[in-house]
């Protein structure tokens, strides 16, 4: 570094010779996708181009290798990006997420896929899953559990009617704000428009700061953002993407309760994953409603000494008061631990389904 210039003009210059550098080797990494893609699809006619465990890896490997002055997110993110271009020359991933546009699933779909992929709203969670099981699009983003709200028990509820596997994993904080338009009287606001989730995400700010104002509860945050444009009196609680879409500003920012407010999403797709280093499986388990079910289900984890990261309790569908259980744990259904905890489990079990083993969420 002791050669780089300390005049503007002769910083620029570099600049410019970095990004003739940067973009000559982006193309070549880009070659080189395509060449993969065409080994792919030499071996199997019916290949399937976005690998989750490879993208984790090439993730995982940039953040380790970074030492500024980027942080590593940072520059993962920008790979994250390089790499959904080099994909999408590949072939063009189609992505069927929560909508409308402007939620915070898009947002999650869009990080996880990068902004090559094309992203499609669906009015539903079942429609979602519906458009991936038909062919329609090659994946689908859903949210699963918020950790201030608790788990969607929609999104579980819908596995298990399903024979689709989870791919990935994607985290996102959530911040919300109040967003106005340019005809909102801001010391008349009468009215709140948001998602059940998010006004109880901002329970507390909202009884401080509006205990007047009428919550009125609607599908999304991005409806909430889309209402408030034609009203003088209203405001919405909703996020970055809603705000941008619809023009709204700011009135107040990051209002959520929690400062570590984050909602997890799903990846779902018709793949299963191979090992990328650091994962996660996830089953859902019928158990026979006798005494000590749940600790017979639980044993052989602890015995193996697999870490739970999750365990959630639904109602089964075939008969009163019967429940499934989904489990989240570390590691991949191919590991000999993984797969000895899975045997017992089955042996166990009424029934045993595994959703998918996929790498953890990297971004
Ligand atoms: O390694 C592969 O299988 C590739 O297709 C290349 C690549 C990449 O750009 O690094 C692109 C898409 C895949 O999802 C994973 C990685």
């Amino acid at each position: 570094m002791s050669d780089t210039p300390k005049d503007l003009e002769g910083l620029r210059q570099r600049i410019d010779q970095l990004d003739s550098d940067i973009m000559r080797l982006i193309s070549e990494r880009a070659e080189c996708a395509r060449s993969v893609a065409e080994t792919k699809t030499k071996d199997d006619p019916q290949a399937v181009f976005y690998r989750p465990e490879r993208e984790a890896q090439v993730l995982r490997r940039i953040m380790e290798l970074n030492d500024g002055p980027l942080d590593s997110e940072e520059m993962a993110r920008l790979f994250r990006e390089i790499m959904s271009a080099c994909l999408a020359l590949e072939q063009p991933v189609k992505v069927a997420y929560l909508g409308p546009e402007g939620t915070f699933t898009q947002q999650a779909a869009l990080k996880h896929f990068g902004e090559s992929a094309i992203s499609l709203p669906m009015a539903a969670i079942d429609e979602v899953f519906r458009e991936v099981e038909a062919g329609a699009v090659n994946y689908g983003v859903v949210p699963v559990e918020n950790s201030t709200e608790g788990v969607i028990n929609h999104t579980l509820d819908s596995f298990m009617d399903s024979s689709m596997r989870i791919c990935g994993e994607v985290v996102l904080r959530i911040h919300h704000h109040l967003l106005v338009s340019d005809n909102t009287r801001r010391d008349k606001v009468s009215r709140i428009y948001s998602h059940p989730q998010s006004f109880a995400q901002c329970r507390k700010w909202l009884d401080a700061h509006y205990p007047q104002a009428e919550r009125v509860p609607v599908s999304s945050n991005a409806e909430a953002a889309r209402l408030v444009k034609t009203e003088w009196h209203s405001a919405a609680i909703a996020g970055d993407m809603a705000a941008k879409l619809y023009g709204l500003t700011r009135v107040a920012e990051k209002i959520e309760d929690r400062p570590d407010n984050s909602t997890r999403f799903l990846i779902i797709g018709n793949q299963d994953v191979p090992m990328s280093g650091d994962d996660k499986t996830s089953i859902v388990v019928a158990m026979r409603n006798q005494p000590g079910a749940l600790h017979d289900l639980l044993e052989p984890f602890h015995r193996h000494q697999i870490d739970l990261t999750r365990l959630e309790t639904r109602p089964s569908r075939s008969g009163v008061w019967n429940y499934v259980f989904f489990i989240d744990f570390r590691g991949h259904r191919d590991e000999p631990r993984v797969a000895a905890v899975l045997e017992e489990v089955q042996v166990r079990a009424a029934e045993l389904k595994v959703l998918g083993s996929f790498p953890m969420g990297v971004l």
